[in-house]
C-alpha cells in the first residue's frame, strides 16, 4: 500500500478552479469536497490526501514537507519566498500586482508610506526602484489606506479593476502578473518523482487544451 500523495489546496478563489482543473485531468474527487468545511479531504480514488489552508499558507505546508505538493497563487510565492519548487504555471486564477493610489499622486521624499498585504514584495520592489518607502502591513481592504491618509499609496491585486475604480483611486505602476502555480516539496519530488511528474503532466494537457 502506498500513501496517499498529500495536497495543500488553497481555501477560497483559487479554489474551485484549482479543483475543476483536477477532475479535467482526470482525478476522481470525492464530492464532499464540494460543500464542506473539513480541512482534510481524502480522496481514495486519486489515492491522493487533500490539506485545505488559506491560500498563503500553502507554501508554508509544501517547504515543511506536511504536503508533497500544493496550488499557490505566484503572489503568495514572491511574499513567503519559500524553499519549494514551482512545477507548472496552472494559469488559473489570473490577476496582477500594482501599485495605485489617489489620482494625482505626485513623489515626495518626506516619508513615503505603501500599504500592503504583501510587505516584502512591496519592500523589495520599491528597493529595486531605488525608492526609499515606510510599508505598512494590512490584511485587507487596502484599499482603504490612501482614502484616510494611512498611506499615499497602496501595493495590492488588481483583477477587473472595480476596486480601485469604485474607490477612486488609479492604478500608478504594475509589478508583476500573477496566476496559480503546481509548487513541490523538494524532497517529495526526489522521493516520489513519477507520481509527481506523471499529475502535472496530465494538469499540462488540460491547460494546454484550453490555450488551443
Ligand atoms: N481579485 C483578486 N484578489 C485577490 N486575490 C486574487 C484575485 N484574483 C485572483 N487572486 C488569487 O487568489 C488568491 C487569494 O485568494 P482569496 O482571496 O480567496 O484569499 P485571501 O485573500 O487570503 O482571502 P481572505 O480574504 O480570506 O484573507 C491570491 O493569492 C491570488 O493568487
Ligand atoms: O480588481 P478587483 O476585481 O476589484 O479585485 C481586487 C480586489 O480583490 C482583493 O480583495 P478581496 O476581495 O480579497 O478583499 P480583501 O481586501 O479583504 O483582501 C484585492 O485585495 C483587491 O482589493
Amino acid at each position: 500500500m502506498t500513501e496517499p500523495l498529500k495536497i495543500a489546496m488553497p481555501k477560497g478563489r483559487i479554489f474551485e478552479e484549482a479543483v475543476e482543473l483536477l477532475r479535467r485531468a482526470g482525478f476522481s474527487l470525492p464530492p464532499e469536497f464540494d460543500d464542506s468545511r473539513k480541512l482534510i479531504v481524502d480522496a481514495p480514488e486519486a489515492d491522493m490526501r487533500f490539506i485545505l489552508a488559506k491560500p498563503m499558507d500553502v507554501p508554508t505546508y509544501v517547504e515543511h514537507g506536511v504536503a508533497d505538493i500544493g496550488v499557490a497563487g505566484k503572489d503568495t510565492m514572491l511574499e513567503e519566498e519559500r524553499d519549494v519548487h514551482e512545477v507548472l504555471d496552472l494559469g488559473i486564477s489570473p490577476c496582477y500586482m500594482a501599485v495605485a493610489g489617489l489620482p494625482g499622486f505626485e513623489k515626495t521624499d518626506v516619508n513615503p508610506k505603501v500599504a500592503s498585504k504583501y510587505p516584502n514584495l512591496a519592500a523589495r520592489y520599491f528597493k529595486e526602484q531605488g525608492e526609499q518607502v515606510e510599508i505598512i502591513k494590512l490584511n485587507g481592504s487596502i484599499e482603504l489606506a490612501p482614502l484616510v491618509g494611512l498611506a499615499d499609496r497602496i501595493v495590492d491585486i488588481v483583477s477587473s479593476g472595480r476596486t480601485l475604480k469604485e474607490n477612486g483611486l488609479v492604478e500608478l505602476e504594475t509589478i508583476v502578473s500573477i496566476t496559480s502555480r503546481l509548487i513541490v516539496n523538494p524532497v517529495s519530488y526526489r522521493l516520489k518523482d513519477s507520481r509527481i511528474d506523471e499529475i502535472a503532466a496530465r494538469l499540462a494537457e488540460v491547460i494546454e487544451e484550453d490555450v488551443r
